[in-house]
């Protein structure tokens, strides 16, 4: 597979990871970059099972949101028969650009299964934003959503090479830079 750099985002929802990725995504160029989201697959064979309409799935909407806890619990017992599954799925078909952005990491065996996979090709980043911010832009706390593994389990996770804030504008072109640096990107 003819990629070079890996870029894996991860941070707490609404902390602006596809907002990101949208941006570094036009700045690299679609020739040279995709990105990539471990949610396509589970949002696809969720539908498939649920006999579920997958574009309002895939949107930022209330459908989505609905939805959002009952694919939670599906999805962690399809991880629990094969913890690489969605990542698997996410990579399996992807166009042979030189940068991927993986714009949603979750958890630990995410991130353990692209280090195996692809090695020294990863970059892993962290981004953070206050909740203040967060709430403004659609963040409420939802029991069964933000207590759960797929929000916290990378909370006392260290092994960042980069940790970002992307609160307004300013930090947010500043973390663009700062990630293209970390992808020997200029
Ligand atoms: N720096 C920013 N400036 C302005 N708006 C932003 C910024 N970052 C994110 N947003 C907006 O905040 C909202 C949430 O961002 P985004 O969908 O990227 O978050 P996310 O981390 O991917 O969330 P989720 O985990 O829920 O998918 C979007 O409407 C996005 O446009």
């Amino acid at each position: 597979m003819f990629n070079n750099i890996i870029i894996l985002l991860s941070g707490k929802r609404k902390s602006g990871k596809d907002y990101i990725a949208e941006k570094l995504l036009n700045t690299i160029g679609k020739d040279k970059c995709t990105i990539i989201r471990i949610s396509e697959p589970i949002k696809s064979h969720y539908a498939k099972v649920n006999n579920l309409d997958l574009v309002e799935l895939m949107s930022a909407n209330k459908y989505k949101e609905e939805h959002r806890k009952q694919m939670i619990i599906w999805s962690d017992q399809m991880r629990n028969q094969d913890s690489s599954y969605f990542c698997r799925a996410a990579c399996s078909e992807i166009a042979p650009k030189p940068i991927w952005i993986v714009s949603d990491i979750r958890r630990k065996t995410d991130i353990a299964w692209f280090k195996t996979t692809y090695g020294d090709q990863i970059r892993a980043v962290r981004m953070f934003a206050t909740e203040q911010a967060r709430v403004s832009r659609g963040f409420a706390f939802t029991v069964g959503v933000d207590d759960v593994s797929s929000e916290c389990d990378l909370d006392d996770f260290t092994e960042w090479d980069l940790c970002i804030s992307n609160n307004n504008k300013e930090e947010c072109d500043d973390a663009i830079k700062k990630i293209l640096s970390l992808a020997n990107i200029s």
